[in-house]
């Protein structure tokens, strides 16, 4: 399925209007997440592996903030575990309408795929199935600081042991010039990336007031008040990086 390159940011805005999930977006989103987030084809493939390790039968395996189904597409490649469920869930109409026609190829392409069922709502809202894996795959830092605790505590209750949430975030950095550093090296990759220093500029002041990063340590001390019992980061890649958290 083709989609367009990423020139949403590339003609000046006045003003920079607050980032939103919508058709544009959607658009141009396979080309803008790769071009954006430093590791992102590595960090979606292997959570289809790590998956294969943590999947159980007859359980529900959930892609919280799937846009549109790169992870659904990798734990479909990767997990074998009998009879699981896949449940991927987005807010955005515009996501989850693209994301079940993507799904539909990957099913006209292959056979015999863990089941997946594509739903319209917010995460915040959802009553969780007994999971043995659930994703968020930079979906928490656009969800409002005070309610992560809470999105946390609600998917630890719903993990099975054995089972595990894998977390993948953008990181701030309590020390200023690690912080500095790492978000410079990350326009580095923008700009490697075609990005010019427009679209980077007005890109960051249109995500600036929806997606809030927090630190490593942060996240950690969140997921163990949760209720997690151990956090081991398995890839970063500059100022961004991904966690398993286990139950
Ligand atoms: C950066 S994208 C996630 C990328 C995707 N997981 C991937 O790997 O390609 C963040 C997604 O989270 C969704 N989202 C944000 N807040 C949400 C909420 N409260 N409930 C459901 N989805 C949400 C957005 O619509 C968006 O599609
Ligand atoms: O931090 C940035 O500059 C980004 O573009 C990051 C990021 C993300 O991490 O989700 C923000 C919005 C888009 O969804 C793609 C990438």
């Amino acid at each position: 399925m083709t989609h367009d390159p990423d020139r949403l940011f590339a003609q000046p805005l006045a003003p920079v209007p607050d980032f939103v999930f919508n058709e544009d977006v959607v658009r141009v989103f396979p080309d803008m997440i790769k071009r954006s987030v430093p590791g992102y084809p590595a960090i979606v493939e292997n959570i289809g592996v790590l998956a294969a390790h943590f999947a159980q039968p007859n359980t529900h395996l959930y892609d919280l903030g799937c846009s549109l189904g790169a992870v659904t597409q990798a734990l479909r490649r990767h997990v074998q575990a009998e009879r699981c469920r896949v449940v991927a869930v987005d807010n955005s109409l515009a996501m989850v309408e693209r994301c079940r026609e993507y799904l539909s190829a990957q099913d006209s392409m292959f056979q015999e795929l863990l089941p997946v069922q594509v739903v319209e709502a917010d995460i915040l809202k959802l009553d969780f199935q007994p999971a043995s894996l659930v994703t968020l795959n930079f979906t928490l830092q656009f969800i409002p600081v005070e309610q992560r605790s809470t999105l946390l505590g609600c998917i630890h209750q719903a993990l099975l042991p054995g089972g595990a949430l894998i977390l993948s975030e953008k990181l701030c950095f309590a020390d200023a010039s690690t912080h500095e550093l790492l978000n410079e090296l990350h326009f580095a990759f923008k700009r490697a990336n075609g990005y010019s220093e427009l679209e980077i500029a007005q890109k960051r002041s249109a995500i600036e007031n929806v997606m809030q990063p927090d630190s490593l340590e942060t996240h950690r001390q969140r997921l163990l008040d949760a209720g997690f019992k151990q956090v081991l980061p398995w890839f970063q890649c500059l100022n961004f990086a991904s966690l398993i958290a286990l139950p």
